[in-house]
């Protein structure tokens, strides 16, 4: 399925980050969408996800594009239901990593209001405490602290505010698993085999209610995949975006 954009014969990607991360999540992915006219959006601050995922169509809009391979991880994923659920029509295919089509729960969402509160009362520092174990795997805890310290920085680092905003948004996103049965276009569920928030069995049901789906688990990485185990996350992408284009 080629697209015929006049500058490039590839079609578009566009890469959406986690909660509370920023486009710079996705350094290690960027060779492997080269040649790809890319987008990768800063999706955090929005107090709602559709508006997160009105503001990528009208990023879209702004590089005339008509469609696009939509690339999300976790809040990316979640951004990327709200997106299918405004315009449907504009995908070409999308990539669902570390995520879960669920809505939260009443304890979920009350766990994101006491976060809320207590940045507002002592910024972010607990941030690292209150995530690493949920975002990263037990492998890369142990035998990676490089990635460990990056991404320990990284949550020091947060906009207190657009975190803030962002937790209400991820706690009143509705339930979009009605809409996995009427996917009708090319996806890839990605998890970390070793992810606690969104795990394999979260993965499964997507993959089984997706019609045109396949679904690979991503050996010795937990919810951030693509940082833990960029080599065969990769992999994968780069094998679906090919089969997209061929
Ligand atoms: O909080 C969640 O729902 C899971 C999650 C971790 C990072 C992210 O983007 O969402």
């Amino acid at each position: 399925m080629a697209f015929g954009y006049a500058w490039d014969m590839s079609v578009p990607v566009i890469l959406l980050h986690a909660f509370p991360y920023s486009p710079a999540m996705w350094k290690e992915q960027l060779w492997v969408v080269q040649g790809h006219p890319v987008l990768v959006p800063d999706i955090l601050g929005f107090e709602s996800l559709e508006s997160a995922a009105a503001h990528v169509l009208v990023e879209m809009d702004n590089r005339g594009w008509e469609k696009a391979v939509f690339v999300g991880l976790s809040m990316g994923g979640y951004v990327i239901f709200r997106l299918w659920n405004l315009e449907p029509e504009r995908f070409a295919g999308l990539v669902l990593a570390d995520t879960r089509a669920t809505s939260d729960t009443p304890e979920q969402k009350a766990a994101r209001a006491q976060m809320a509160l207590r940045i507002r009362q002592e910024g972010t520092g607990f941030l690292p405490e209150a995530l690493l174990p949920g975002h990263l795997g037990g492998t890369t805890r142990t035998r990676n602290p490089a990635l460990v310290e990056q991404v320990r920085q990284t949550l020091l680092a947060v906009d207190p505010d657009k975190t803030i905003a962002s937790l209400k948004g991820l706690a009143e996103r509705p339930d979009s698993v009605p809409l996995l049965p009427d996917i009708a276009i090319p996806a890839l569920i990605l998890v970390g085999e070793e992810d606690t928030l969104t795990p394999p069995a979260d993965a499964r049901q997507m993959a089984v209610q997706i019609p045109d789906s396949r679904m690979l688990i991503i050996p010795q990485a937990g919810h951030l995949a693509n940082l833990e185990n960029p080599k065969a996350f990769n992999t994968a992408l780069l094998g679906f975006l090919w089969e997209i284009d061929h």
